[in-house]
């Protein structure tokens, strides 16, 4: 592809994007049924909807992923047909995919240039293009260091910029800001003013109507595949855009009084990995993620490296115990340790009093460990395999799959057809592979199976992420009611208003270690996003790890 080719910055137009009439259906559904979009030049316009609506699909034809059964599309005044993403790419669309597609062992310059070198080459041509984007747009994206070392936000500037790279005009973001803190979320949105200054159009998806408020100027609402609306930003409170995504009014979620006991569910004490360590025990394990600890507090003197340090906790029956950090600091190992998909340098696992240290998965799944993954498409679903499969996945010993030894599919099924039921999973039907539902329908079904074995431990990491606000209100009231009957929770999560919000007790970490405490009922978002990043606040608790609880993680704890 040629830079040259993509579309002048002065066209006459000043509509970037026009989607019309914009059908596409699968197997017993309609994704996009008439669907309307249009972007203009130099602005954000955020895409809004409940699970399902149809906005992947839609943002699918746009950047040529997928073909529309009906409808047309317009780029720059032009109407144009795209077969594949290097079609759209050439038109000037581009795509920030949720799921970032960058290779951890190469320099930034290597995976912004992998698969356009025809563009500026792989040298000199390249490096400078690199550092002329990242000046005009304030992105601070260096060519030279290794994306292994960057932290989330630092590796989507560096998506951001790759497309950019490649000419585009029109950006599409997926739910960029899920994974973001509030600090990291204000600079992409400076981010993407830059962009909208310079006559660059942003189409925004997100699930977070506060921020969609804050940063967008136009809003197109898809309900049920149809554009049924748009909003104005300035005169629209989140509350009401989430009716119009609805259809109908929300109920006001009840507020949750604590059910915290004395009764202790999980005890972790002086929980140590070091980095590269500790064989896992499950099939599903995936090799350490060592993420953003490369340096600091974790590296004890003799060099090893520790990627969960001496941490100590008690959650109680009742209680939901949050997690809060940047992606990275450990969070994985932890989860990993408890569900047994990784084995511990040092430190013990006691559950409901019983040490459960080198129990494999299973064992502890089927004591009642629920266990709601981190990547979903990794650990939480067999993608190609119909929903009911998916609801024996990782209970298959337990009724109602089984019978005694055997499996029974029937009582999969019908469980299956209750979990739709219940969670609201949008679906044609319990046949169709999980890769057919959306991304917030595949999250409650996962939501769901875990939570329909009564688990007395429930480690939850983003237990909403990607889901709509209604779905999102709807999985905390199942777990607040769990909670009440006495299950246990260990919040993991990147959304800092449910952290805050579901939380009994939370807690920071850093560099693998437990740092702080805070309260959640009085911490607002932005001082726990700075305690995340290492910075000082006056309402945490800063927590003396060496000195809590009775743990000893072994003698090369004196070399800190
Ligand atoms: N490849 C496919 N095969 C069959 N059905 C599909 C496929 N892709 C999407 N669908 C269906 O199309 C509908 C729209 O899905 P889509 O992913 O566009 O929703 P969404 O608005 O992006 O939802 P979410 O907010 O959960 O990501 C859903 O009912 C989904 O199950």
């Amino acid at each position: 592809m040629d830079a040259s080719s993509s579309p002048p910055l002065t066209a006459p137009s000043t509509t970037a994007v026009e989607l019309a009439g914009i059908t596409k259906r699968f197997p017993g559904v309609v994704a996009n049924h008439d669907i309307h979009l249009s972007v203009r030049k130099g602005t954000v316009h955020a895409l809004v909807g409940e699970n399902g609506a149809g906005k992947s699909t839609l943002m699918k034809i746009l950047y040529g992923m997928q073909k529309p059964d009906e409808g047309t599309i317009t780029v720059g005044g032009e109407q144009v047909a795209f077969n594949s993403p290097g079609d759209a790419i050439a038109r000037g669309i581009g795509m920030v995919h949720q799921h970032f597609m960058l290779a951890d062992n190469l320099t930034v310059l290597e995976n912004v240039v992998l698969g356009s070198e025809k563009l500026y080459g792989i040298g000199g041509g390249a490096r400078k293009k690199i550092k002329e984007i990242s000046e005009r747009y304030g992105l601070g994206v260096r060519p030279d260091v290794l994306v292994e070392d960057l932290g989330v936000a630092d590796r989507q500037r560096v998506e951001i910029l790759k497309v950019l790279y490649r000419g585009a005009r029109t950006l599409i973001l997926d739910e960029p800001t899920a994974v973001l803190v509030p600090q990291e979320v204000d600079a992409l949105f400076d981010n993407l003013r830059e962009l909208k200054s310079e006559g660059l159009s942003v189409i925004f998806i997100s699930h977070k109507l506060g921020e969609v408020l804050s940063v967008a100027d136009d809003i197109t609402v898809i309900r049920r595949g149809t554009t049924v609306g748009t909003a104005v930003p300035s005169e629209t409170t989140p509350r009401q855009l989430a009716e119009l995504m609805v259809g109908s009014e929300l109920p006001t979620p009840e507020t949750a009084e604590s059910t915290v006991t004395d009764r202790p569910v999980i005890e972790v004490k002086g929980l140590t990995i070091r980095a590269g360590g500790g064989p896992s025990l499950g099939e599903l394990a995936e090799p350490a993620s060592t993420g953003l600890l490369t340096e600091t507090s974790a590296e004890s003197a003799a060099g090893v490296r520790r990627v969960l340090d001496d941490i100590t906790f008690t959650i109680h029956a009742g209680e939901v115990m949050g997690i809060a950090g940047v992606e990275g600091n450990g969070q994985t190992e932890l989860i990993e340790a408890l569900i047994g998909l990784k084995n511990a340098d040092s430190g013990s696992i006691a559950f409901l009093g019983e040490d459960i240290t080198g129990w494999p998965t299973r064992k502890r799944r089927e004591q009642g460990v629920g266990y709601i993954p981190e990547d979903r498409h990794r650990h939480g679903l067999l993608l190609e395999a119909p929903l009911w499969e998916n609801r024996i996945l990782g209970h298959v010993t337990e009724r109602p799959n089984a019978k005694g030894f055997w499996l029974d599919p029937k009582g999969a099924q019908e469980d299956t057809r209750r979990i739709v039921k219940e969670y609201d999973v949008r679906t044609p039907g319990i046949e169709v592979t999980a890769a057919s539902l959306s991304g917030g329908n595949q999250q409650k079904l996962i939501v769901g199976r875990e939570m329909s074995h009564a688990p007395k431990f429930l480690i939850a990491a983003h237990p909403t992420r990607g889901v709509d606000v209604g779905a999102q209100a709807a999985i905390w009231d199942h777990i607040r009611a769990a909670r009440r009957e006495g299950l246990a929770v260990l919040l993991i999560s990147a959304d800092l208003d449910e952290l805050i919000g579901l939380s009994d007790t939370l807690r920071v970490i850093y560099n693998g270690r437990l740092v702080a405490d805070a309260d959640p009922a009085t911490i607002t978002p932005e001082e726990l996003g700075s305690a995340m990043t290492g910075a000082a606040s006056g309402h945490l608790e800063h927590v003396d790890n060496a000195t809590e609880g009775d743990a000893d993680a072994g003698p090369e704890d004196d070399a800190r």
